[in-house]
């Protein structure tokens, strides 16, 4: 549904994304994560035809971006980080001009707009004055005006931020319902919301994309070092000097003790290296092993190690 070839953005001598490739499936739910500053905001403004990139293309459902920019803004909702509202309309006016100005009129226009009041749950505020509206709300009317004229793909820049918790949790559900027949792209700081909704997160760190996976797999991706388990009856000190002693094991902590048991915390490089050591030592000695496991990474970690390996 959307395909980016090394695109890049220079401002002046800034270089807001540089050589960023990737494709988005049609009805995929893509989180777009990175610190501030990394070009995720100047990506979705490519990709919804605000700017020009300075080199490569976007296509999205097979219009170019920067050869038909109209036909890509016909079939695209997006959600800027500042909510595009006129601030001294109501609600109800705001929507429906949007509404009208995306080329709705009579029962289809009826039809979408009470759509996305029940959508974006914003009944409460149909008649106030945007002006008046708190942020959250803002965001909601915001949302409203994105989806008003059903595009097949929405982009939603921060569409949680300055939401409290329970409007956050309601915005996750709706990214999820919408994705049943939309191909969504939004952006976050946040690494549980992207993990949370999305079916795959692509990570920017300074213009470039540093990974492009499912959660499951960003898990998978093996960090320098790897935390392991291991539970043994034996003598706790002698085990703990056999542990110390395996080659790329850097720290040990007991994590628990129980009667005989004693369960250890490594720090290796190697959980080969510790499973080998450890079968040995425990046919030598006459121990009994109970659990030599990997511990899987969290997503903040592994969102850790990528940073701290972008910036060698
Ligand atoms: N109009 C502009 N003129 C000059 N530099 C810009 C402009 N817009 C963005 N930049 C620079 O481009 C880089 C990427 O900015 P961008 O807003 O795309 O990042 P971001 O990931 O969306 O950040 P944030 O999470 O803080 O919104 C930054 O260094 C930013 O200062």
């Amino acid at each position: 549904m959307i395909t980016s070839k090394n695109l890049s953005m220079h401002y002046g001598s800034t270089i807001a994304l540089d050589d960023v490739s990737f494709d988005v499936n049609e009805k995929e739910i893509v989180g777009l994560l990175g610190p501030n500053g990394a070009g995720k905001t100047t990506l979705m403004r490519i990709l919804t035809t605000f700017i020009y990139p300075t080199r490569g293309t976007a296509v999205v459902d097979g219009h170019d971006v920067t050869q038909d920019p109209l036909a890509v803004r016909k079939i695209i909702g997006y959600l800027p980080e500042t909510p595009p509202l006129y601030m001294d309309m109501r609600v109800d006016e705001f929507i429906d001009f949007v509404g009208r100005s995306r080329g709705l009129s009579g029962h289809e226009l009826k039809k979408r707009i009470d759509w996305v009041v029940e959508a974006t749950k914003i009944a409460g505020v149909w008649k106030h004055v945007v002006c008046e509206l708190s942020l959250g709300y803002r965001q909601r009317v915001g949302l409203a005006q994105a989806l008003v004229h059903d595009p097949r793909v929405v982009i939603l820049d921060e569409p949680t931020s300055g939401l409290d918790p329970m409007q956050i949790i309601g915005i996750r559900q709706l990214i999820k319902e919408l994705a049943k027949t939309k191909t969504i792209i939004f952006s976050t700081h946040i690494l549980q919301e992207a993990s949370a909704v999305a079916d795959r997160l692509i990570i920017i760190d300074r213009g470039k994309v540093i990974a492009n996976n499912t959660p499951a797999e960003l898990k998978k991706i093996k960090g320098k070092e790897s935390l392991v388990y291991v539970t043994l009856t034996a003598p706790k000190n002698e085990a703990f000097v056999v542990l110390r002693s395996i080659p790329g094991v850097r720290d040990i902590k007991v994590a628990g003790e129980s009667g005989s048991h004693v369960r250890f915390l490594c720090t290796t490089s190697s959980f080969d290296e510790v499973g080998i050591f450890v079968n040995q030592a425990v046919k030598q000695r006459g121990w009994v092993l109970k659990e030599l496991a990997l511990q899987e990474p969290s997503l903040e970690e592994v969102f850790l190690s990528l940073f701290k390996t972008a910036d060698k």
